[in-house]
């Protein structure tokens, strides 16, 4: 038997979209046979959504499995296309989300953006978390200068110009805004995303700036075992660390992923907000076990 989807993207971080009523006996086999970009339908995750219109705003229930069959407990970009989905569903311009790292509210801007609260990033080492006594700011972690903070997921934030010369791919200038790209991040995070300290594991980021205050980003996500072209949790632990740092007092941040632009913006309390388009690509089904056949 088959199940729809209805494919969603933000700023390249791309996901198949599946009504959590439908019939899936095994999320975490689905997972991680649609996911695969070469044999499956490809995307960096699979968000199972159930809407609830009777309240103002709609609530969607959010969860997020990834790749390698395992739940996220939040996912900054999957939370904006899930508020787009319910938007559209609904018309409503606003709705909340429930994710496993709280509820979270999310607005359809006037240049038809999602922006999405993000909740208060923490440093605190037992909630990041990571075995250490305080919080880490710039500490070396199996090879990296790293500062850890979550945004919802853990993440191993580095700046550019901490990142140790047989990292780079070719010669190129350290203060070139390019530098990011010639980083070679798929050798240089995995040691940081098993690393012992990181008892649930951790995303690695990296972020270059700009030159205006706002940052390019790189994020290799846990779950996805992999680059991908976008990471909002990413991009938010990009803007805090970064202030937290004093390399940046803009407001709101630009944050420059390889699949397009993101803002991070913060209130009087510290909670952080996400703003971003967010992409319909198109529908399909998938073929999962019917009853019968288990
Ligand atoms: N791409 C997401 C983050 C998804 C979760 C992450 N891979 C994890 O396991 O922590 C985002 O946009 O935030």
């Amino acid at each position: 038997m088959s199940v729809p989807f209805q494919k969603y993207h933000g700023t390249g971080n791309d996901f198949l979209i599946i009504h959590a009523d439908e019939y899936v006996p095994d999320r975490g086999a689905l997972a991680e046979r649609e996911c695969d970009r070469d044999d499956g339908v490809g995307a960096d995750g699979i968000l199972y959504l159930a809407l609830e219109e009777r309240f103002s705003p709609p609530r969607v229930v959010m969860t997020l499995v990834q790749p390698d069959g395992a739940t996220a407990p939040m996912c900054g970009n999957g939370a904006r296309c899930a508020a787009e989905w319910a938007m559209r569903r609904t018309g409503a311009d606003s709705v909340m989300i429930d994710t496993q790292a709280g509820t979270l509210r999310a607005d359809r801007t006037d240049a038809d953006d999602i922006i999405i609260e993000m909740g208060t990033p923490t440093f605190d080492p037992a909630e990041v978390p990571v075995r250490a006594d305080e919080p880490v700011f710039g500490e070396e972690i199996e090879g990296l200068d790293v500062t850890m903070v979550n945004t919802g997921v853990p993440h191993a934030v580095a700046f550019v110009d901490d990142v140790p010369d047989e990292f780079f791919e070719s010669e190129v200038s350290r203060s070139s805004s390019d530098a990011i790209d010639d980083v070679d991040l798929e050798t240089i995070a995995p040691p940081v995303r098993y690393g012992d300290a990181f008892p649930k594991g951790t995303n690695v980021t990296i972020a270059s700036p700009d030159g205006s205050g706002g940052f390019r980003q790189r994020t290799y996500e846990r779950g996805v075992e992999g680059e991908t072209d976008s990471c909002g949790t990413g991009a938010v632990a990009i803007a805090v660390v970064a202030r937290r740092l004093g390399r940046t007092d803009a407001d709101p941040v630009a944050v420059s992923p390889p699949g397009g632009d993101l803002r991070v913006s913060f209130n009087e309390r510290g909670n952080a907000t996400l703003a971003g388009p967010v992409e319909h690509e198109f529908d399909g089904e998938v073929t999962v076990e019917s009853p019968a056949e288990q």
